[in-house]
């Protein structure tokens, strides 16, 4: 089975190619990349106008499958993760039954492998059930094709146990995903605590909440070495935290989600829990430091931390609703337009940090090896229109859910053709 995807702008960061040329992809692995490559035998796409990049990776999804299925299933998730330009995405483990055990991971692998249009790789739970207490099954999960550990939805409190996680996650070389929020501090909160969660009588959750818990896991992730990875980050003072460890030689990574480079709490519709997630949508100097620590390359990857929530749940007063956003297809139309279209990075960066970036904190190696147009790697392929207008209108969306900020916001660019392992599996309309 031969595709060849010709006349396209072929952009990968990880080589550093950046011209026109065709891509060929053969037996569902990357062949080759160069201009006038050999059309025999092959399936040909034109894709004159348009960039042509290595398939996008989302390190940070809920796809809600076991047990929340009223609000996304692996199979719907998918979709709307191709939709997005996606070929890979990471799922968290906080589903019902949480994924803290080898009979949730291969579930989910088996679930995928049948269901989903795309490639999905568990994370499974640091602790069992998500309660901060025991320690999950670590080892058998990851030998059931978990690629990192968890408990997002909620922090890991206990030093003592955080500790202990990040001793087996190093033993194991996989990156230890933490949400930073110290839940004494936040307790009660709906929103930022700021002047607006004072006007608008809400409770506030402090950035503090997140500045302790990342302090303290860049302390122990000193200890232990172990990767340890910031999920959704958001505050001034934890990107500042980051870049220090960093310099320090820590391997500390960190991702930011569209929706924390976007918006800050002056763009909140009062009690519209569109606007309702952990962490918080933050104030103007944190959105900045977070757009900034992405540039610096402080912040490493961007992630959606796409959180589908079923209408009804969202539909209540403000402070009953949960909190999360879905995010999958609109990640590359609002990044583009805050990172790109402002000047404030290039192309190829912008590529980057949906590619080789969270690839690297992943750590994928050999027949699993992507995020780059390298022969041999996987045959994934993200084709997408730099600058074209599009409208996203969320009752289109392929998401079963639709607890989005973002609905009848028009975009300059976007997703035309998502390709995994040389197949298409989602195409824009018209293309
Ligand atoms: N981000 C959110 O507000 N919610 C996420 C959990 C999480 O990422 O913390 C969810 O699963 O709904
Ligand atoms: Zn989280
Ligand atoms: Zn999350």
């Amino acid at each position: 089975m031969k595709l060849l995807i010709q006349n396209g702008r072929v952009i990968c960061p990880e080589t550093g190619h950046d011209a026109v040329a065709d891509v060929l992809i053969e037996d569902g692995r990357i062949a080759g990349v160069g201009p006038g490559l050999s059309t025999s035998g092959a399936e040909v796409i034109d894709a004159a106008g348009l960039v042509v990049a290595p398939g996008f990776i989302d390190i940070h999804v809920h796809l809600r499958e076991p047990g929340f299925e009223h609000a996304e299933t692996i199979e719907t998730g998918a979709q709307a993760a191709a939709a997005g330009g996606f070929t890979t995405v990471c799922c968290m483990p906080n589903t019902n039954p949480v994924n803290d055990s080898v009979t949730v991971t291969k579930y989910i692998v088996e679930t995928a492998r049948r269901k989903a249009a795309i490639n999905v790789f568990p994370i499974g739970a640091i602790t069992k059930g998500s309660n901060g207490e025991e320690l999950a099954s670590i080892g058998s999960m990851i030998a059931a094709g978990a690629v990192a550990i968890s408990d997002d939805g909620k922090p890991v409190m206990n030093a003592r146990v955080i500790r202990r996680a990040m001793e087996t996650a190093r033993a194991l070389d996989i990156p230890v995903i933490e949400h930073c929020e110290d839940l004494n501090l936040s307790a009660g909160g709906d929103m930022h605590e700021c002047d607006d969660s004072v006007r608008l009588g809400l409770r506030g959750i402090p950035s503090a909440s997140e500045d302790v818990m990342v302090a303290r896991d860049i302390i122990l992730a000193e200890l232990t070495g172990v990767r340890y990875h910031v999920a959704h980050i958001s505050t001034k003072n934890a990107v500042a935290m980051v870049a220090y460890a960093k310099q320090r030689g820590l391997r500390v990574t960190a991702e930011a989600t569209q929706h924390h480079i976007a918006l800050d709490t002056g763009h909140m519709k009062p009690y519209d829990s569109a606007y309702k997630m952990k962490p918080p949508l933050r104030c103007e100097h944190d959105v900045k430091a977070v757009v900034d620590g992405v540039v610096s390359g402080a912040i490493d990857c961007l992630a959606t931390d796409h959180a589908p929530h079923a209408g009804d749940d969202k539909m209540q007063e403000f402070e009953r609703c949960p909190f999360g956003i879905i995010g999958l297809e609109t990640a590359l139309g609002v990044s583009l337009e805050v990172l790109v279209h402002s000047g404030l990075i290039s192309l190829p960066r912008l590529i980057a940090l949906y590619t080789s970036e969270p690839a690297r904190v992943i750590g994928w190696k050999n027949e699993l090896a992507r995020g780059a147009l390298k022969p041999g790697y996987v045959g994934d392929v993200t084709v997408f229109h730099p600058e074209y207008p599009w409208v996203y209108d969320v009752k289109n969306s392929l998401s079963k859910s639709s607890n989005t900020p973002f609905s009848g916001r028009t975009f300059q660019g976007g997703p035309i053709l998502t390709i995994v392992g040389g197949q298409v599996v989602w195409r824009a309309d018209g293309f």
